[in-house]
């Protein structure tokens, strides 16, 4: 019989899983700890006081280690996290986190950070990225 060698374990190897997941919200930046004229001056057209929408994409990638996630069991996470949410709403005044925190995408990322954690297994997450343009993309990496 063939001997297999640790090396050769599944649970040695490293993989990551992503799974894409697009949702639709609209939202103004704007800092309630700065004054109407600052908001204006630092987020510019963006601080329009009637907002405007993006459809945002989200990916959520899990780290493995040997272990396997079920991607259907991510898939019910990411619907409780992100869709229930943050699908269709206005981030600042449907989302209570944005309040007071201001929903540039730097925030909606460690906001799906801080509860995608809470729902999955410890140290599985990896990275969360959101591309809220075309061309705007950002990453979290829960540091
Ligand atoms: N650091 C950040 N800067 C900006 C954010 C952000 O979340 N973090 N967000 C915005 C706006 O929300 C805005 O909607 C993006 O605007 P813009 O760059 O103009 O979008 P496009 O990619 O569509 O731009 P074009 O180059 O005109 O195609 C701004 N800044
Ligand atoms: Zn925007």
């Amino acid at each position: 019989m063939a001997d297999v060698s640790v090396n050769d374990s599944a649970a040695e190897r490293v993989g990551y899983i992503t799974r894409v997941q697009s949702f639709s919200a609209c939202h103004r930046l704007h800092s309630i700890h700065l004054s109407d004229e600052e908001n204006k001056r630092v987020y510019g057209k963006c601080n329009n006081p009637n907002g405007h929408g993006h459809n945002y994409k989200g990916l959520c990638i899990d780290r493995l280690t040997g272990m396997v996630m079920n991607l259907t069991d991510l898939k019910k996470y990411i619907e409780d996290v992100i869709m229930t949410p943050l699908d269709h709403k206005n981030l600042d005044k449907d989302v209570p986190y944005f309040a007071s925190v201001v929903s540039t995408t730097e925030n909606v990322a460690v906001y799906i950070w801080d509860n995608m954690v809470k729902v999955l297994p410890t140290n599985l997450l990896y990275e969360i990225k959101i591309h809220e343009t075309d061309k705007n993309i950002v990453v979290y990496r829960g540091e």
